[in-house]
């Protein structure tokens, strides 16, 4: 063996041991490390082969030659067998990257002969460092397969069958002879195909990451008479879910010829609880023109062994959850589950929230209608109060930790006078306070119009009314009615002793009537293309990931970058910059506060720092600052 491969063997059996001496803490830092689908112990006995073997160590020229070609020149990976002679019944299960040249190799779950693949850079220099989410140790089985390429490309890929059930047979994609697809040049989507997370790069950064790109593709994992699908909604209702569903049902027969269809009803306790629906594309043909979701819906029920209990027992092995952010977690923790009962069963997360606060992907669907709609309110709302003297009209929008709507609702309406969202806090009383800037804007205009979104503003009515934290069925922050407060509180500032000002105000509060409307058009055909890179995702194989647009792209988005954290609006970014100066009103912002924002966009680059100062990633998964 040459010096070359003995530093490969040492650098991996030095990472080895130190799991030995400390292994939970150590499996935080060195997760990225490790391989996917493969159950690790601590490890008495080392010995390194290569990726491409499954039998014997490498230690010949051959093997080496094999090693060195199948990756970038930067990137080493060596598998270590884990020998253990006495596993431990405690261990976590871990995963993190996949070995698309042998697919099959980590399938093996039996502990005593496990592979780890561990990727060690050049003098262990410049690995990324592990997200740190403060995750559970059980949460470790979200962990990354990422996939290196050269100039600081990262795959940030999603799990795929082949990661966990060796030798599934493939079938030609029967899209090849459809009518309507067989026409269309290049349809399949080329395999490498992966979309780039940030579209805005400057000439020596490194490329970053990148997601796979969805799209159909020439082989399929699944005979359309094998396919048993099946389709959940949980959360909050959001225009366009039946359109989403309709496009699912329609998708699968359409494009595949599968008959097999369900609904679950009532969200994630339905798959336990209820019988299910069977759809057809005439069940679901005019549906899209409903609001709400003709399943039902739910907080909090999610019991994911018994999920699973019941997937399985129904036969079901392709599972499409349409959903916010919870959902997407619950989505993650049952394809976890279904991964480690070895099931060959597709989990694909469809994101929902009309408060458009998912991460990553460029917007939700719904969420355009919501702002189209919200219009109506703002109209209102206008119109009572320039028909009076002093006349103040307040809208709540929907929004619990993101103001999105409430930031694009005014953008588009500009009769609105002053926006108040989550992500900025305000204060009422004193210069620079909303009573001094009423004060002035009714002077000026004679009338009024605020726009609040329901997150706003919680601490203060906290505050002033010493409230106990409540929590939904889901765990979900219980919202105070900001709405109410706030015209509370700014009647009794004009009535007060030192005021005696006569002001005319209306308070409407549009925000279940707006979630509960039909999607619009565009909305509408958006929803067919989740729906169509849902069903290409897995027919194709892959499982455990969300699609959704990436700068204008349908991608594959592994779960934990959707659940990790929530998009929301940055005030120190140019979308809020324009809304300010559409409405003239005050910023709120101390300086303190433009710190802090720069704090938390240190805080994600972390990451992806490197050696020589650049970032690989990205700085904030901010949808305001995509112009
Ligand atoms: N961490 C979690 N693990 C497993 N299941 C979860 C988790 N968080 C939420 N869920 C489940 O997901 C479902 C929906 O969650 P939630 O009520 O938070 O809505 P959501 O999907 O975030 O949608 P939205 O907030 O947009 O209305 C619930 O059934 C809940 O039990
Ligand atoms: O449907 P519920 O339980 O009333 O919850 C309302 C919440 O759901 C959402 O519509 C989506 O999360 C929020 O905007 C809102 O705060
Ligand atoms: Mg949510």
């Amino acid at each position: 063996m040459d010096d070359y491969m003995m530093g490969v063997i040492s650098r991996a059996l030095k990472i080895t041991r130190s799991f030995e001496r400390k292994f939970y803490s150590l499996l935080f830092f060195n997760v990225s490390l490790l391989s996917p689908y493969t159950t690790y112990r601590i490890s008495t006995d080392v010995k390194v082969r290569s990726l491409k073997s499954k039998a014997a160590p490498f230690y010949s020229k051959s093997r080496e030659e094999t090693f060195s070609k199948a990756f970038p020149s930067s990137l080493f990976r060596v598998q270590v067998v884990l020998l253990g002679s006495k596993p431990r019944q405690t261990s976590p299960a871990i995963r993190a990257e996949s070995k698309p040249s042998s697919p099959t190799s980590n399938h093996n779950l039996d502990l005593r002969s496990s592979l780890a693949s561990v990727k060690i850079l050049p003098g262990n220099k410049g690995e990324p460092k592990p997200r740190s989410r403060g995750l559970a140790s059980a949460d470790l089985i979200c962990e990354p397969k990422l996939v290196y390429g050269e100039a600081g490309y990262v795959l940030e890929d999603v799990p795929h069958f082949a990661d966990f059930i060796p030798s599934l047979p493939t079938y030609p994609n029967p899209l090849q002879d459809n009518q309507a697809y067989s026409v269309v040049k290049q349809y399949f989507v080329n395999k490498d195909d992966t979309v780039a997370h940030k579209i805005v790069v400057h000439k020596n950064n490194p490329r970053g990451t990148h997601f796979r790109r969805a799209g159909p593709r020439q082989k399929v994992y699944f005979q359309s008479n094998e396919v048993h699908a099946c389709i959940v909604t949980c959360g909050g209702l959001c225009p366009g879910l039946n359109t989403v569903i309709r496009e699912l049902v329609c998708g699968l027969s359409d494009m595949y010829g599968v008959t097999k269809i369900v609904g679950i009803e009532g969200g994630y306790k339905g798959f336990y609880a209820r019988n299910t629906i069977p759809f057809t594309p005439k069940s679901v043909n005019d549906i899209h023109k409903r609001g709400g979701t003709i399943l039902g819906t739910s907080r909090g029920g999610h019991d994911t062994s018994k999920i699973v209990d019941s997937i399985l027992d129904r036969g079901i092995n392709q599972v499409y959850i349409i959903g916010g952010d919870g959902t997407q977690k619950g989505a993650s923790v049952i394809f976890e589950e279904i991964r480690r009962r070895g099931l060959k069963v597709s989990v694909v997360g469809i994101p929902k929230t009309i408060d458009n606060d998912i991460a990553v992907i460029d917007k939700s669907f719904g969420f355009d209608t919501a702002v189209e709609e919200a219009q109506r309110a703002i109209n209102a709302a206008h119109v009572e109060a320039e028909s009076v003297e002093n006349g103040i009209g307040v809208v709540k929008l929907m929004g619990r930790y993101s103001g999105f709507i409430a930031m694009y609702a005014t953008l588009a309406s500009r009769d609105v006078d002053c926006c108040l969202i989550p992500e900025s806090p305000f204060h009422l009383e004193g210069n620079g306070g909303l009573f001094s800037f009423i004060e002035k804007r009714l002077k000026e205009n004679g009338h009024m119009v605020i726009v609040v979104a329901e997150g706003a503003g919680q601490e203060l009515i906290a505050e002033s009314m010493r409230c106990m934290d409540q929590k939904d069925a889901s765990g979900n922050k219980l919202l105070l009615d900001i709405g109410l407060w706030l015209s509370q509180k700014i009647k009794d500032y004009f009535s007060g002793k030192r005021k005696n000002a006569t002001i005319n105000l209306k308070y409407i509060d549009p925000t279940y009537m707006i979630r509960a409307v039909p999607s619009n058009a565009s909305d509408n055909v958006y929803c067919t293309l989740l729906a169509h890179s849902a069903i290409h995702g897995a027919m194709a194989g892959y499982t455990g990931f969300t699609v959704g647009p990436v700068n204008g792209r349908h991608a594959y988005i592994p779960f934990y970058r959707v659940t990790e954290k929530q998009n929301k609006v940055v005030i120190t970014d140019r979308m809020w910059a324009r809304l300010l100066s559409s409405t003239n009103q005050p910023s709120f912002l101390h300086q303190r506060d433009i710190e802090d924002s720069g704090e938390d966009d240190k805080a994600s680059l972390e990451y992806f720092e490197t050696d020589n100062g650049h970032f690989v990633g990205e700085v904030c998964d901010d949808v305001s600052s995509t112009l």
